[in-house]
């Protein structure tokens, strides 16, 4: 490895990320810790994703949306297990080609969604490396003591359900290469959900006392559904034709003449960051309610019965996936 960049590292740290800091507990980004005093009463909560050039984001991204990306990510996780977002340690390992204008869009971009979730940063390393650029955090919550929701909580009989569309972030990767037929709009539209998945924060926060199991899915939703079932010593079976769909992909799919190869690639791509739950027939309607109230999509789209894995049908029928999500292998 070469030296890191010594002038760009500090100036980076002083310039563009201590306005990020959090007043109280980053010491100024100038000591070698952050000090976090306990907040009585509650868990805190955290979790770490890493994103990549070139398995994560594309080398010609724009820097501010993988400031986001990585962001949201992490923010999905806390979202899952229904915590409140508080701050994050950032590690930045710059790659030749983020000068400083590019640092500087990436943190305009971390600017913009620790506004928009109410996080701040706490702490983390710089480094430059030779080979492609990559990120990660470690983000922070809290919950109120003992209210973790888990992967491992369904029943059988619970209802599975799943917040706004599948499939548009692996349709947006398509996009973003140039691999989609679609009009201009909508390969835009797929795209930015690609750079920019939405995290359901407020959501998740919104569903903690009321679901049996939850969790985020970033593999793919047939993937992300097998640890739910696995933790939860229960089978899934899912109807595919039931998973929402935005317009976008709507119009990629009848643009298809194998509709169930097509869908398999929807419910397997990744990159959703929509949250998956299962809940109890009693609490059913207030789930939806809570939807509702946040003008959020929520779809049933299978149950939980005895048994173990995650089977899927389409109309009815069963149908064997050659794949399930997104693995590092
Ligand atoms: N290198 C590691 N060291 C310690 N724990 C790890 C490591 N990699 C993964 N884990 C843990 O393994 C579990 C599963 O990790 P995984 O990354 O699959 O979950 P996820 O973050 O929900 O999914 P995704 O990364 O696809 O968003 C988590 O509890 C995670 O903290
Ligand atoms: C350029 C490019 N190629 C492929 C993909 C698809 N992809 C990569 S990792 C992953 C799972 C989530 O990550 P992790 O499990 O590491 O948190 C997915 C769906 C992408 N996003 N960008
Ligand atoms: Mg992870
Ligand atoms: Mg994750
Ligand atoms: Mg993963």
């Amino acid at each position: 490895m070469p030296a890191v960049d010594a002038a760009g590292e500090f100036e980076t740290i002083q310039k563009l990320l201590r306005p990020l800091a959090h007043p109280d507990y980053a010491r100024g980004l100038a000591d070698d810790v952050a000090v976090l005093p306990s907040r009585p009463g509650f868990d805190l909560v955290l979790t770490k994703d890493a994103i990549v050039e070139g398995v994560h984001f594309l080398p010609d991204d724009p820097l501010d949306t993988v400031a986001q990306k990585l962001l949201r990510a992490n923010l999905s996780d806390l979202a899952s297990k229904g915590a409140e977002p508080f701050g994050y340690l950032l590690a930045c390992h710059w790659s030749p080609r983020c000068g400083w204008p590019e640092r500087e869009a990436f943190a305009e971009g971390l600017a913009t969604d620790q506004a928009a979730f109410g996080v701040q940063l706490l702490g983390g390393d710089t480094v430059l490396t030779p080979g492609p650029a990559s990120f990660s955090a470690t983000l922070l919550g809290w919950l109120p003591k003992g209210e973790a929701v888990s992967r491992g909580g369904a029943r059988p009989g619970d209802a599975v359900y799943v917040t706004g569309t599948i499939g548009d972030g692996w349709l947006g990767l398509q996009a973003a290469q140039g691999r989609l037929s679609l009009e201009p709009e909508r390969v835009e539209a797929l795209a930015e959900r690609y750079r920019r998945p939405v995290p359901r924060v407020v959501f998740g926060r919104a569903v903690r006392g009321l679901v049996t199991a939850m969790m985020d899915v970033s593999d793919g939703l047939v993937g992300d559904l097998g640890h739910v079932a696995r933790a939860s010593g229960a089978a899934i079976t899912l109807d595919l034709e039931l998973t929402p769909r935005s317009a976008a992909a709507q119009a990629w799919l009848e643009s298809r003449t194998d509709p169930e190869a097509a869908l398999e690639r929807l419910v397997t791509g990744g990159d959703d960051y929509e949250l998956v739950l299962t809940v109890s027939p009693r609490d059913e309607a207030a789930v939806k309610r809570e939807a509702d109230r946040l003008h959020l999509r929520l779809t049933r789209i299978g149950e939980v019965q005895a048994g173990a894995g995650v089977s899927a049908r389409y109309l009815g029928q069963a149908l064997t996936l050659s794949r399930t999500g997104w693995t590092h292998d």
